[in-house]
């Protein structure tokens, strides 16, 4: 017998009721154990649509949605929807005890017939997150970042097979997200739970996600590994939600010192060199965002704008001028 897939969504569709457009349109998709999958793509293409029917939080119109050959059954067929071994965590930490420990909050989820094994459980997930310093702290009087460490311990603590994250780490800031995502990175490592989780944010997914999947207007639009898709993407969607690319007309990118086949290309600002010669002096720096140990250059040259990563000593201002060799492109 053919082994029976993990996690696998067979042709599901989410039409909401009152509108035409579908939230999501026949996806079918394979989730890997034991990796991290995300999902991306822009505002309002289907992430989140996605990810509630895998969970099933949401009832797909058409499709099924199985775990380990189950079906898993949406809130429109049965009361308690999703499946035991799966857990979900999103931005909101609503259904924390505000007033109770962080201790207590964690333990709760735990039966009490064995009151050893619950404090030893209670106390190893706290330590595998970092928290033990935060045990006998109300949560209430934790920063955003520790409330969604709390919120992602009760989700691990019971060993769940699958842990969906929506946009998990929207309400940290950036010093806390870095340590969140290495502790869990770390965790499916360690314990070799599936995640499956939605991000808007390309370093997130690009540093954690061991698969993406990229989808635009309900639709998957193509998928593959972190560096795989930033570094050859298939559609010009892709590379736009991933990098902060440079993106130019043929005509444009002839301008730039590159002959075009196709209609467009895309250029990384990392894959441009800055060229002091003086006979390529043509760009004019605009702006010049700093970025500590880098800066970005926004140069002009004949109304066309690109952005360019300068990592070199010597640094610019606005309205030197300066040449480009362009190292790299995709077209499209
Ligand atoms: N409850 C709902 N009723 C009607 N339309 C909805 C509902 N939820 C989502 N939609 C629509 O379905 C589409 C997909 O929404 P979804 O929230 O899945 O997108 P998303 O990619 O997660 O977006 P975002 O990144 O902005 O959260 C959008 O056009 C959205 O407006």
């Amino acid at each position: 017998m053919a082994d029976v897939p993990f996690l696998h969504a067979v042709s599901v569709s989410k039409l909401y009721p009152g509108t035409t457009v579908s939230g999501v349109r026949e996806i079918s998709l394979e989730i890997t154990p034991g990796k991290i999958t995300a999902i991306i793509g822009e505002s309002g293409s289907g992430k989140s649509t996605l990810l509630k029917m895998l969970y099933g939080l949401l009832s797909p119109n058409e499709g099924t949605v199985y775990f380990k050959g189950e079906r898993i059954w949406g809130p429109e067929e049965k009361l308690i929807p999703g499946h035991d071994e799966m857990k979900m965590v999103t931005q909101h930490t609503d259904d924390l005890n505000l007033f109770a420990r962080v201790w207590d909050n964690v333990a709760a989820m735990l039966p009490s017939t064995n009151v050893k094994l619950k404090e030893e459980k209670t106390e190893a997930v706290l330590n595998q997150l970092n928290m033990m310093r935060l045990a006998y702290k109300r949560v209430a009087d934790l920063s955003g970042g520790e409330k969604q460490r709390v919120a992602i311990a009760r989700a691990i603590i019971t060993r769940p097979q699958v842990l969906f994250l929506d946009e998990p780490f929207n309400q940290v800031d950036t010093s806390f997200r870095e340590g969140l995502q290495h502790d869990i990175r770390q965790i499916v490592r360690e314990s070799g739970i599936t995640v499956v989780m939605v991000s808007h944010d390309p370093a997130e997914v690009l540093s954690m996600a061991d698969e993406l999947v990229v989808i635009r207007d309900g639709e998957i639009v193509e998928s593959g590994s972190p560096k795989q898709l930033y570094q050859s993407p298939a559609n010009l969607y892709t590379a736009e939600l991933l990098s902060n690319c440079n993106v130019l007309t043929a005509e444009e990118a002839n301008i730039c010192g590159v002959t075009a086949t196709k209609e467009a290309i895309v250029v990384y600002p990392e894959w441009i060199r800055l060229n002091a010669a003086p006979e390529a002096l043509h760009w004019t720096v605009r702006e010049v965002l700093f970025k500590g140990f880098y800066e970005d250059l926004i140069l002009e040259r004949r109304g066309i704008i690109i952005r360019v990563v300068n990592g070199e000593n010597e640094r610019f201002k606005p309205g030197d001028m300066i040449g480009i060799k362009v190292k790299k492109w995709l077209e499209y």
